[in-house]
């Protein structure tokens, strides 16, 4: 296989499910460039590797336009961008206007934002994807996390016009995962009722997600998808 030089953008990804799969990718020698909004000692590591990393708060448009900015100072191309960066917020009390800008804002406006000003860095004429990280939530909705459900709904809406638009040059596709890795705090009573929402019934780990990376980056006839990572939580 030709060695892969065009980087791969993973937003959110100093910690947990982005920054495994960032670390996969740097297995296999792809070249990868990575946003964080807190600096975490994971990041030290990601460049000794030889990836980039790129401070980046999407919390407001003029975060995300900075982001743009910073992105085209460090490359001009782009082999794919995994829109990954997410906060889990539930309903607080006299906190949701707030709770649901920032959510709208993470999951649907830095997407939608990046996109649209990075195309440009994809159209190189080799395989191009974009793939947004959503939550098989939206399946259902959240009676907890109301703002979160709704704003990863309009994250899936966007990988269908995001499709439309782009094809054939760059493909478009979702992740839709459930429970993949616990949170710190997540106490036994909760891990076990997490645990029974699904037919398989397991913790699975970050791997799963990377998996599905990887298929949706190697299929060349994929576009518009969003992959049900979910342990089969269709069918409790
Ligand atoms: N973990 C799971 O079981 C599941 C995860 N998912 C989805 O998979 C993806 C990865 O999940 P997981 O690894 O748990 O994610 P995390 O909760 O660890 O969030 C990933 C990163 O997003 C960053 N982030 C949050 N808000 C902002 C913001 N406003 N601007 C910039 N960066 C921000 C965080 O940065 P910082 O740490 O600096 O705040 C964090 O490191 C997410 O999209 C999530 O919704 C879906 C279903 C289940
Ligand atoms: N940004 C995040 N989104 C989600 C997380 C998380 O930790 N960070 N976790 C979940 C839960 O695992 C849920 O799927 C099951 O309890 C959902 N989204």
């Amino acid at each position: 296989m030709i060695q892969p030089t065009a980087p791969i953008l993973i937003t959110g990804a100093s910690q947990r499910i982005g920054l495994h799969c960032a670390e996969r990718l740097l297995d296999e020698g792809q070249p990868v460039i990575v946003s964080y909004r807190t600096s975490r000692d994971s990041l030290a590591r990601l460049r000794e590797r030889g990836a980039v990393t790129l401070h980046a708060d999407f919390s407001a448009a003029t975060g995300i336009l900075a982001f743009i900015a910073a992105l085209k100072q460090h490359t001009s191309v782009l082999r794919a961008i995994v829109h990954n960066a997410s906060d889990w917020l539930p309903e607080t009390p006299g906190e949701e206007v707030e709770t649901f800008q920032r959510m709208f804002e993470v999951h649907m406006l830095a997407p939608y934002l990046i996109n649209l000003h990075c195309t440009e860095l994809l159209q190189h004429g080799g395989p191009a994807d974009i793939i947004h990280i959503g939550d098989d939530v939206t399946r259902v909705g959240s009676k907890k996390h109301i703002a979160y459900a709704a704003s990863k709904a309009g994250l899936d809406n966007l990988t269908l016009s995001f499709a439309a638009r782009l094809a054939p040059a760059i493909k478009v596709n979702g992740i839709a995962p459930a429970l993949i890795q616990f949170n710190e705090g997540d106490d036994e009573a909760y891990q076990l009722k997490a645990l029974a929402k699904s037919a398989l019934g397991i913790e699975p780990g970050a791997e799963v997600v990377y998996q599905s990376l990887r298929y949706l980056l190697d299929n060349p006839y994929v576009t518009g998808t969003t992959l049900s990572v979910n342990g089969g939580r269709h069918l409790i």
